[in-house]
């Protein structure tokens, strides 16, 4: 449903990504992994067609291009959590989440029944619920997180681009988070998650997009991409791996000293 061909996106003359193409289809959760730089947020960035009035390529939302696709019918079929959390304005929690509704509603329009339970729904799945009715820029940083999060979510797209969704949070909200984006998936959402986190990327991903350098050097299942090797040319770690109760394991455990600048498997 969500395809990219051959994107390019450059600053000046060197390019940040360079001719990626990936798909992502409906049901399927897959995580965007690499190293700080490799070009993940650049990557989600075009996907989503914000900023990239640079980028080169082709970017497909159901076989037709995204920046040739009604901008209010593009938001409500993609959804995109920037990595950024910065709220800046003294609105409270249910206001930043109703933001996610606004490409369903038409211009002064009171919110319908059904953008009232969106709301509702994504925070009370967010864990922001009893936040409700504070003001969000005074949060911290766990719970805008959170927030941006259900506004994401509240929009309801088929679609979701989420930059970091993990970051910041603490172990129980990082899982919650996880269970949470797989659901969608399961529900027939196709989801783009970038990640940092590869004990949760082994555990709970579909599929994983990993990036070096701007480009693309593995897409395949968890078991496949995320094997020592390629872990250690791309991030620089050994892990210890392995699997508990038949779900598979993984752990960054040392510095691997022979590290990054090894040629790519
Ligand atoms: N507008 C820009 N001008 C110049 N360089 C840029 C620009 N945007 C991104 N870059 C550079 O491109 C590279 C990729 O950035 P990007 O934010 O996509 O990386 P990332 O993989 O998301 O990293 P992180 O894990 O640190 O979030 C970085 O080196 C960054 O400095």
């Amino acid at each position: 449903m969500l395809e990219a061909r051959e994107v390019t996106v450059r600053a000046g003359t060197c390019p940040i990504i360079d001719r990626v193409s990936l798909r992502l289809d409906q049901g399927e959760l897959v995580g965007l992994l690499g190293p700080n730089g490799a070009g993940k947020s650049t990557l989600l960035r075009a996907l989503a067609g914000v900023g990239t009035a640079t980028a080169e390529g082709e970017v497909l939302l159901d076989g037709h291009r995204l920046d040739r696709i009604d901008p209010w019918d593009k938001a409500r079929r993609l959804a995109y959590l920037p990595q950024d959390r910065t709220i800046a304005w003294a609105l409270h929690v249910r206001e930043v989440v109703a933001l996610g509704r606004y490409p369903h509603r038409r211009a002064l329009a009171p919110p319908s029944t059904a953008d009232k339970a969106a709301v509702e729904t994504a925070m009370v799945q967010t864990g922001i619920a009893a936040i409700a009715t504070r003001p969000a820029h005074v949060l911290s940083g766990g719970e805008k997180a959170r927030v941006l999060l259900a506004r994401a979510l509240a929009v309801e797209a088929p679609l979701l681009l989420a930059d970091e969704p993990v970051a910041g949070l603490d172990p129980r909200h990082q899982l919650a988070v996880m269970e949470l984006l797989r659901a969608r998936a399961r529900a027939g959402a196709g989801v783009l998650a970038v990640l940092q986190e590869l004990p949760l990327a082994a555990r709970f991903l579909d599929r994983v997009i990993l990036m070096h350098r701007g480009q693309i050097v593995a897409d395949g299942p968890p078991v496949d991409v995320l094997v020592p090797d390629r872990i250690g040319a791309v991030f620089g770690v050994r892990p210890l791996a392995g699997v508990h109760g038949g779900e598979a394991w993984l752990l960054p455990w040392k510095i691997d000293e022979k590290r990054a600048e090894s040629p790519l498997a």
